[in-house]
């Protein structure tokens, strides 16, 4: 658990954190979301001791970040970049090592874990363990500066921006990736971005900055339901919201099941999986002008309806 108690950064005459609270809890995924300048990288360099706070409490687990040496805790809590920090004249194998060796692992542990983060990263060790940074595309090296930043096991992940160089493409499959490592890992996470797409699909708590301060914090859902002001609506898209929060609902969340009975659409009928999103749905009714779809299951078995009637009844 990381816990933040009215901590304040000044640069000079700027405060550019201004007395924040936050509790991130074990194994959350915590976004903190803003405009260019608001706090959040150094909000998120504050914990690991890269930049040290002014004032007021930071604590993991319950002990004052203070009284671990700071390189000992740098080492026990991972930190990925948007520039990924990767050494240039390193292999991706030595990269992913680093901290491993650092902490003084034996050689056949390191290599074993090394092969075994590239696996899990979706990195061929074959192919890329001898591989220079220089010779990766962008989502190849921000995928190696993912796996040096879990390469000790850290119970704690800082990122920061990391997907942020990436093609809209490869950043969703990152994004993706993201979601599936944490639901096996579990780790707690401060991940910073300064796109709401991202934080509301990432997610567990958003927390949203304006210079230096909290302005709002709370689940994505909530944020979407009831924005604090008018500038986290509008970071939130304004009008936009509506689809927003669909896409973040699932299509079992408002299908009527078919053992109730109801019409279902013909063999003909366009169908949505059950775990796809209200978004989606509502964006094949109206490619097919259809008011109804039939919902399936992941094996194409149809298991109930949805209809726009549904889909506008939807709670706020
Ligand atoms: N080392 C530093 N010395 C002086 N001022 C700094 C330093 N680091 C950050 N600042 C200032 O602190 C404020 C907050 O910066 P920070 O990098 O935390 O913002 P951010 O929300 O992460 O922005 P971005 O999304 O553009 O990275 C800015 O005004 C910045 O200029």
């Amino acid at each position: 658990m990381i816990e933040l108690l009215n901590v304040s950064k000044v640069f000079g005459e700027e405060r550019a954190v201004d007395g924040i609270s936050l509790t991130v809890a074990s194994g959350e995924l915590c976004v903190l979301v803003g405009t260019s300048g608001c706090g959040k990288s150094t909000t998120l360099r504050m914990i690991n001791r890269l930049i040290e706070h002014s004032g007021g409490q930071i604590l993991i687990d319950g002990h004052q970040i203070r009284s671990f040496n700071a390189q000992v805790l740098r080492r026990r809590i991972g930190y990925a970049i948007q520039s990924t920090g990767l050494f240039p004249h390193w292999t991706v194998a030595r990269n992913i090592g680093l901290v491993p060796r650092l902490l003084k692992w034996a050689p056949a542990r390191v290599e074993a874990r090394v092969t075994e983060l590239m696996e899990l990263l979706g990195l061929e060790p074959a192919l890329f363990a001898d591989r220079m940074p220089a010779q990766l595309s962008g989502g190849q090296a921000q995928r190696v500066g993912v796996a040096r930043a879990l390469a000790a096991d850290p119970d704690i992940l800082l990122m920061d921006e990391p997907f942020g160089a990436l093609d809209p493409i490869t950043r969703e499959t990152l994004q993706d990736e993201l979601l599936r490592l944490q639901s096996r890992l579990r780790k707690t996470i401060v991940f910073v971005t300064h796109d709401m797409d991202e934080a509301l699909k990432l997610a567990d708590r958003i927390v949203v900055m304006q210079r230096g301060r909290i302005v709002q914090q709370g689940s994505p859902q909530a944020l979407l339901r009831d924005p604090a002001d008018d500038f986290v609506e509008s970071l939130l898209g304004g009008p936009d919201r509506g689809l927003k929060q669909a896409a973040l609902t699932p299509v079992s969340a408002l299908m009527q099941a078919q053992d109730q009975d109801l019409p279902m659409g013909s063999a003909a009928s366009p169908s949505v999986r059950v775990d796809d999103s209200l978004r989606l749905a509502l964006s094949l009714m109206l490619w097919h002008r259809r008011e109804r779809l039939t919902v399936i299951d992941h094996t194409g078995r149809p298991i109930g309806t949805l209809s726009l009637h549904d889909l506008l009844g939807a709670p706020q």
